[in-house]
């Protein structure tokens, strides 16, 4: 489904991806960890198109993912952006639906706010807090207003970022077992980038490991306990200390 090869970008004189491979079959759900720093926001960019890359390919369901096709590719995607990043000034329901009011194939504002509601019933979030602001919402509000803004045109393929990250650890499970039931039930293919192990075990059905430029372990999230790469286990146990 997304196939991405060779990847590199330099910024200046540092080199951040050099030249990484990845694959993620449709329904997949995977997930890249990997320290601070390692470039997983780089690589989410790029897939997304806001970082041009140097070298290398990326495509999706074989249509390969240049300027030409992005506008087209971008209606399939949905996206929770880390601190959810909702418009303060537009009420819940505006915000989920902010793909639905504009385009060609725009709904009426009617059909919008009634699909803006059924979401954010989908995410637990109940129809009185359509017309409230994000500012009036808790942190694990925003989260789900934003998971709900992600699903909202049924997005085939789905992008986390860093999505427990500013929860507490109890907001984090319940957020992501929702992200699981979510990517599961809309039968979506989903990538996640994280630092949280606790999203590694509930989201991830493979698991990626970014590190120096490229990915250094993939296998599947089962496995990843076994994985026999001192990298991934340092992550997991979140040692510090440094490896050659
Ligand atoms: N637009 C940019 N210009 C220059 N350098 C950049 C740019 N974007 C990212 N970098 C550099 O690329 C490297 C990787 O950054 P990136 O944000 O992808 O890391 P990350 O793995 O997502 O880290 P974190 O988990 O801390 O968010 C960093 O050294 C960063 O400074």
């Amino acid at each position: 489904m997304i196939a991405i090869e060779g990847l590199c970008k330099t910024f200046g004189e540092t080199p951040v991806l050099r030249g990484v491979d990845l694959r993620v079959a449709r329904g997949q759900s995977l997930v890249v960890i990997g320290g601070s720093g390692t470039g997983k926001s780089v690589l989410l960019k790029c897939i997304l198109g806001l970082v041009e890359p140097d070298a290398g390919r990326i495509s999706i369901a074989g249509e390969p993912l240049g300027p030409r096709h992005r506008e087209a590719l971008f209606s399939r995607f949905g996206m929770l952006f880390q601190g959810a990043a909702l418009f303060d000034s537009l009420p819940v329901w505006q915000n989920v639906a902010f793909r639905l009011l504009r385009g060609p194939g725009r709904l009426t504002r009617r059909a919008a706010r009634q699909v803006a509601v059924e979401k954010l019933g989908r995410v637990g979030l109940g129809p009185e807090v359509a017309d409230r602001f994000p500012a009036e919402l808790s942190g694990g509000m925003q989260k789900r207003a934003g998971l709900a803004r992600a699903i909202a045109a049924d997005p085939e393929i789905i992008f986390f970022d860093e999505p427990t990250t500013g929860l507490d650890p109890i907001m984090a499970g319940v957020i992501n077992t929702l992200i699981r039931e979510i990517v599961s039930d809309m039968g979506a293919t989903a990538i996640t980038i994280t630092h949280d192990m606790s999203s590694v075990r509930s989201i991830a059905d493979r698991v990626a490991m970014l590190h120096d430029g490229v990915i250094r372990w993939e296998g599947p999230a089962a496995g990843i306990d076994r994985s026999g790469d001192p990298y991934v286990d340092q992550f997991i146990h979140g040692r510090a200390e440094l490896l050659p």
